[in-house]
């Protein structure tokens, strides 16, 4: 099958999922707003939503991947291998000592359980009950911290990367709490059977981009928030890139508050059908956009700011871009904004999954005339992450005609 998304709506046919595990056990409030959720998840009851999210796809004929096995299927490569090793001892908190015995500890590691320290992390005293602890560092390291860290935030597989076209962004992510997640996806991507020889778009190290961040608006067209996540350098290094191997011809760029609360595009706006999106109210007035263009040379040219809907329009080469007008009070709109209301993931256009909780929101949804497949997420919002966050698409079909 070929991976290939050029829109946000078109039929979903391929998905890549995470199913939450040990790494959501790891948070304690002492450690959660550095590993960015809001509160300390019901592990299993977290697992039966992200299932139900799983088998509301699965029953609309949906493949869903799962990011825990393509890790651990990646890891039967060798060279894939010591490359994720590799990126779990490059913590410069480590020290030579301590690295070459987490180097040890993971080596003998059988695929299963590498995969599950990779994503989990490895305690203080697991390491200690493993035989291993000796040396400066570890012995003042505190004993509720982790010699490598857990990654919660992979639940978010939207973040990590994205695809454009037949190509994949493996994304370079801006809190330290998510960076080595990306030495997982780009792992996945270069190594296993069934992506080897996809083109990488985009990799961690360049200037900062998340894929929560980006947004298919059309074939071609890349809009992309800049905020608290991916920097302006990240968006014009992401539409150099997409103009140069002719993935696109305009990249919309656009600033958002540099707040948690709209801590990526996808937080204040998501598309629900091929020309309409939903978006936060308290801000729908106020949002610009910078068109950048693909240049004669293939260098970007920068247009000036325009209102984000004439700018997408126009790039779309559609007359209108709706804004299904949710029409809340600006409080219950930012109650629900905060709990991922606008981060809908479309399936097909006019069909979308959304969090249930969101009752306003969804039941404008259905008054514009979008069917919305309501899942429960009270423990999976705790990360602050929708339906949108928590599935990369890889197979989307062209919208139809
Ligand atoms: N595409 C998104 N909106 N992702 C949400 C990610 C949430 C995650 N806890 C973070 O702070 O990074």
């Amino acid at each position: 099958m070929t991976h290939y998304v050029d829109s946000e709506v078109g039929p979903l046919r391929t998905v890549l999922l995470h199913r939450p595990g040990a790494e959501l056990a790891r948070l304690t409030p002492r450690n959660n707003d550095s590993l960015l959720f809001d509160g300390i998840p019901w592990v299993g009851r977290a697992q039966e939503e992200h299932d139900a999210f799983a088998e509301a796809l699965r029953g609309r004929d949906i493949e869903v991947l799962y990011l825990g096995q393509l890790l651990t299927e990646t890891l039967a490569v060798p060279r894939a291998r010591a490359e994720l090793i590799a990126g779990a001892l490059a913590d410069p908190r480590l020290g030579d000592t301590l690295r070459d015995e987490v180097a040890d500890h993971l080596e003998q590691l059988a695929a299963p359980e590498l995969a599950g320290v990779l994503t989990a992390g490895l305690a203080w005293e697991e390491l200690r009950a493993a035989g291993g602890g000796r040396g400066l560092v570890y012995s003042l390291m505190d004993p509720h911290s982790f010699v490598v860290d857990p990654l919660p935030n992979l639940l978010f597989t939207r973040d990590s990367s994205t695809w454009v076209r037949g190509h994949v962004a493996v994304t370079s992510l801006a809190m330290p709490a998510r960076r080595r997640e990306t030495t997982i996806t780009r792992a996945i991507y270069r190594h296993h059977p069934r992506f080897v020889g996809t083109p990488l778009l985009y990799e961690p190290g360049l200037e900062l981009v998340e894929g929560g961040d980006v947004l298919l608006l059309a074939p071609g067209v890349l809009a992309v928030g800049v905020g608290e996540r991916t920097t302006p350098a990240g968006a014009e290094r992401l539409a150099r890139r997409a103009f140069l191997r002719e993935l696109a011809h305009t990249v919309l760029v656009v600033p958002i508050a540099q707040q948690r609360a709209t801590m990526h595009l996808d937080t204040v706006c998501t598309m629900v059908d091929v020309d309409a999106v939903v978006m936060y109210p308290n801000l729908a007035d106020d949002l610009v956009a910078y068109a950048v263009r693909r240049g004669g040379d293939g260098e970007p040219v920068v247009g000036k700011p325009e209102p984000f809907l004439v700018a997408a329009a126009a790039a779309m080469g559609i007359d209108r871009l709706r804004i299904i007008d949710t029409g809340l009070d600006p409080v219950t709109a930012e109650r629900e904004q905060w709990d991922d209301g606008n981060n809908t993931l479309a399936i097909a256009p006019k069909v979308c999954v959304a969090y249930e909780r969101n009752v306003e929101t969804n039941a404008q949804l259905e008054h514009a005339g979008i069917e919305v497949i309501r899942i429960a997420g009270s423990e999976l919002g705790s990360g602050r992450g929708g339906p949108r966050c928590m599935s990369c698409p890889i197979v989307r079909e062209a919208v139809p005609a």
